[in-house]
Parts: structure tokens; sequence; C-alpha cells
């Protein structure tokens, strides 16, 4: 690979203050023009992974590069460049979509009729532009989702963050989100895509992370994966290196344990 790295973590450490290490030592080079499929078991480490590349979280130890800076003195210049959707939204519910796009693009710095221009065409193209003046308390799930994902993107980040982005959207929006993510990396940006539906990071992902109690445990594109493990879907190359065997056991006794009185 020629290009220089995007993202640079060496030796990441951390821990929420007591316990043992949440992170146990990530070394990643990350390049532009790439979707990244991180996965990992629930409490691996992932959200914490991204919450700390975001700046959110800063105490942690090792040394993470964004854009060649160092997190910690970059301040907030790489935020601009850096778009999110996280798992749970805080969305201002009491805002309309007009009120809540247009402040988020003055926060990066945009002219407020632009960004409510760009907002609006956005809008339009998923769907829900009747609704640009209305409260966002009165959407539906999928109408958040798509509120969200349009707020990640009106900056026209260069590291996109999506935490399973796709609750909610309808299998046609799924299919556009997809395009869309196809394109942005064609065009050079980087997305961080975390995700705990298997089909579609084996098919989105260029490359894919495994992270499991806090440490990678898997590198590679899908093809390569399947070959190492040999196994034949991401599902499966995800049973075999958490070690997990025990789904019909378990599901036996749970249902088992229902039928009890
Ligand atoms: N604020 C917090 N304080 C203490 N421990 C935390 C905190 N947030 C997360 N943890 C712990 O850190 C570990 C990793 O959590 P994290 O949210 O990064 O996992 P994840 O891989 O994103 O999981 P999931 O797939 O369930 O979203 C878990 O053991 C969790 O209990």
């Amino acid at each position: 690979m020629t290009k220089e790295p995007i993202i640079t973590i060496s030796d990441l450490r951390m821990n929420y203050g007591t316990g043992p290490d949440i992170l146990k030592g990530i070394n990643l080079s990350i390049y532009p023009g790439q979707i990244i499929g991180y996965i990992g078991p629930n409490g691996a480490g992932k959200s914490t992974t991204v919450k700390i590349l975001l700046g959110i979280i800063n105490k942690y130890r090792g040394e993470i590069k964004i854009f060649g800076k160092d997190i910690l003195e970059d301040g907030v210049e790489y935020k601009k460049r850096i778009g999110y959707v996280p798992e749970t939204a805080e969305i201002y519910e009491n805002l309309t979509a007009h009120e809540y796009l247009t402040f988020l693009g003055e926060i990066y710095e945009m002219e407020s009729e632009k960004a409510s221009n760009k907002a609006k065409k956005l809008m339009e193209l998923f769907g829900i532009k009747e609704h640009y003046y209305s409260r966002i308390s009165s959407y539906s799930k999928g109408m958040k989702q798509k509120l969200l994902i349009i707020a990640s993107l009106i900056h026209n980040p260069d590291i996109l963050f999506l935490d399973e982005p796709l609750g909610g959207l309808d299998a046609n929006s799924v299919m556009i989100f997809k395009e869309i993510l196809a394109q942005l990396a064609e065009q050079g940006k980087t997305i961080f895509y975390s995700s705990h539906i298997m089909e579609i990071v084996e098919k989105i992902s260029h490359r894919i992370l495994l992270i499991n109690d806090g440490q990678i445990v898997a590198d590679g594109t899908f093809e390569e994966l399947k070959e190492k493990s040999m196994e034949g879907s991401l599902e499966q190359i995800f049973n075999q290196l958490t070690g997990f065997t025990k789904h019909k056991e378990i599901a036996d006794e749970f249902v088992s344990v229902l039928q009890e009185v």
C-alpha cells in the first residue's frame, strides 16, 4: 500500500478506572478509501475504541494519530473532518430537522443557508423532505436514523464512524446507503463500520477487523479470513474466532426454562 495511513493506533490500552484493561494493546494502520468492518462480541471494546478515536474518551495509554497528528495534541481541528453515527442517538427531539441540521452545519463552520439547502436536498433524497420542519420527536425510528446519517455527513467528512447505522432503515434505504458508502470509499473517504449484522459487513468491507476481549484477533479481507479459518461465512468465522460453539445448547436450555412453572 503506497498511501499514508489516515489513522494509526499504537499499543492502545485503556480501562474505565477499575478492573482489568478493556483494550489490551491495539495496533492498527488504517488507509484512506477503505471500508473497515469492525466486529466483535458484545462488550469486546468496539464502542470504546471508537469513542477514543472520536476524542470522547481521552484517558488511554498508547498513541493515536489521525491525519498524521496525535489526537491529544490536535484538539478539535481533526474533529471537523470526521462524521459519526452513534449507536444510541442523542438527537435533540424538540428541535426540527431544519434547526438541528443547520445548527450542526454552523458548528462545522458552514454558512447557515448553505447547510440548510444541503440538508433539505439530502432529506429529499432519503424521502423525508416533507418532515424538514417537523419536530424530531414526531419521527419514526427509520426517519430518525436517516436524519442521523445526514447529520454525520453534512460537512462532507473524510472519515466516517458508523455504529450499527442501519437500525430501522427499510430494505430500499439500506440499498441506497450501501451504495453511498461504496461511492464515498471510491472518493477516498475512510469508513469505520461497526455492526453485528455479519451479512452486510461481509459484503461491504474492504478489510475486516475482529476484536475479542480487547485484542484484534483477525485482520484481513473477507477472502483472506475465509481462507485462514476454512469457514464459509463471516458468521461462521466469527463463531470460530470467538470460540463460540454453544448456540444450540444455550437456546435449548433457554426454551426449556421458559416452560418451567
Ligand atoms: N462507561 C463505562 N464504565 C465502565 N465500564 C464500561 C463503560 N463503557 C463500557 N464499559 C465496559 O467496557 C467493555 C467494552 O464495552 P464496549 O461498549 O466498548 O463494547 P462493544 O464491543 O461496543 O459492545 P457491544 O457490541 O455490546 O456494543 C464492557 O465490558 C463494558 O462493560
